[in-house]
């Protein structure tokens, strides 16, 4: 019997080739990722009654995204105490205020097809969209995976969701993600992965296919695989990866529990409704719900093509006056390109708030939280109550072009109207 990629990823950590899905697997870490919220001043104390040596210095990646910049003492006190730890590790990679974890470990070249990366946060199954398996874990368990570089996972089970076709004017990945999760529910894939595949999934850019692996875990998720091609041989030289990449892939005959098929070409954009990822509609059956907040910007929607397509939308118009509208790039390299490529000026002229890279507004944490009774169109990937500040507040997701319309109506917008044609 074949193998999928969770499968033949794990075999490979445990160096049992056997591996199937079910089993029990005692792997060796590739990477261990932690952020500032969920990070060192968690798992200090237990740290150190343990011995407190690191397994490996560098496999230890450590971002502090989540307080940046802080917002009360405590976030300050947090962001500290992680400075500090990484200093006393020596830990060979720090990196802060640099933009939300999942997109500076990719950009930093740390995620690589094959590796098993473990991090103390649920979006870390963005690193899939490279190929690696990758998935969150609780700082408990992390301080043994810090002490030993191993720890114990089941194997998933592999759910296939493959979308052919050509993608229409004015949908992207997240439409096709939104659409996923919809069907599958918000624990419809608990404890399994999902494998993204066909004709549309190749098509997609890097920057594309990450938003549908961020998403997985929307759906219960372990992780969200796409086998690895030449863009991501490309992705990852331009990141100045010289070694040679492990071109993962499932066997023809590998098993999966369920396949979901799509046909692109026939989706519409898409928008979650408030209070769960899972409760999407299209948009024509949203337009017109007026919104005070427009937010793009996060680890799912906050990349260089996601600002180039809201410049494309606001160029030489203005934002409703009824609104804000924050724009937050996923990462400092990601903020100098758009600045380069006039893009931060065109938004700002539009009437936007250019923020630094952070997880401020997306988790609610830091600039940009909302109120009792506001409503926000973000391009993020949560829309729990309270996510974003007031449990009172509503959050609805959609693709960064559905929130640029939206920020030049102050409603609920349908992109294809302010799209050029030939550009998606
Ligand atoms: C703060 C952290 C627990 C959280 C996560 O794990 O995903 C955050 O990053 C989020 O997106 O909700
Ligand atoms: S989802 Fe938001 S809060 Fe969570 S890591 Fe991404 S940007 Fe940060």
């Amino acid at each position: 019997m074949g193998m999928t990629m969770s499968e033949k990823i794990l075999a490979k950590a445990s160096g049992q080739p056997d591996l199937k899905a079910g089993d029990i697997a005692w792997v060796k870490v590739d990477i261990a990722m932690m952020h500032d919220l969920l990070g060192p001043w968690l798992v200090d104390g237990a740290f150190n009654r343990l011995g407190g040596q690191l397994f490996d210095k560098e496999k230890v990646v450590v971002v502090s995204d989540h307080c940046t910049p802080p917002a009360t003492v405590q976030q300050a006190d947090i962001l500290k105490f992680t400075r500090d730890w990484a200093r006393k590790q020596d830990l060979s990679y720090y990196y802060e205020f640099e933009g939300p974890c999942h997109q500076v470990i990719a950009e930093r070249g740390h995620v690589r097809p094959g590796r098993l990366i473990l991090g103390t946060d649920s979006h870390t199954c963005m690193a899939g969209g490279l190929g690696a398996f990758a998935t969150g874990i609780g700082s408990t368990e992390m301080v043994g995976v810090l002490l030993t570089g191993e720890t114990w996972l089941k194997v998933p089970e592999t759910i296939k969701v493959v979308w052919d076709g050509k993608i229409q004017h004015g949908v992207f990945s997240k439409d096709l993600v939104l659409k996923t999760i919809k069907d599958l529910g918000h624990a419809g894939a608990t404890y399994q992965s999902l494998e993204f595949s066909g004709s549309s999934i190749k098509d997609l850019s890097i920057d594309e296919r990450f938003v549908l692996s961020n998403m997985a875990v929307e759906a219960g998720a372990k992780t969200g695989l796409i086998e690895p091609d030449e863009k991501v041989v490309e992705f990852l030289r331009s990141k100045g990866v010289t070694d040679e990449v492990d071109m993962i892939s499932s066997d023809s005959d590998a098993s999966y529990i369920r396949t979901l098929h799509y046909n692109a070409s026939e989706l519409e954009p898409q928008v979650a409704c408030p209070h769960e990822v899972d409760n999407v509609h299209p948009v024509s059956a949203v337009e017109g719900k007026a919104v005070d907040q427009v937010y793009l910007g996060s680890c799912t929607n906050g990349r260089l093509s996601d600002l180039r397509i809201a410049a494309q939308i606001l160029k030489g118009k203005k934002i409703s006056k009824n609104i804000r509208c924050l724009v937050v790039p996923a990462s400092q390299h990601i903020w100098m390109q758009a600045n380069r490529e006039g893009i931060l000026d065109i938004l700002t002229e539009a009437g936007c708030i250019i923020n630094m890279p952070s997880c401020g507004a997306c988790g609610g944490f830091t600039s940009g939280v909302i109120g009792a009774g506001e409503v926000v169109m973000s391009s993020s990937n949560r829309n729990f109550r309270g996510r974003m500040g007031s449990t009172n507040g509503e959050v609805y997701l959609g693709s960064p072009a559905t929130v640029a319309a939206t920020a030049i109506e102050g409603k609920i917008a349908d992109p294809r109207k302010y799209l050029l044609q030939g550009v998606r």
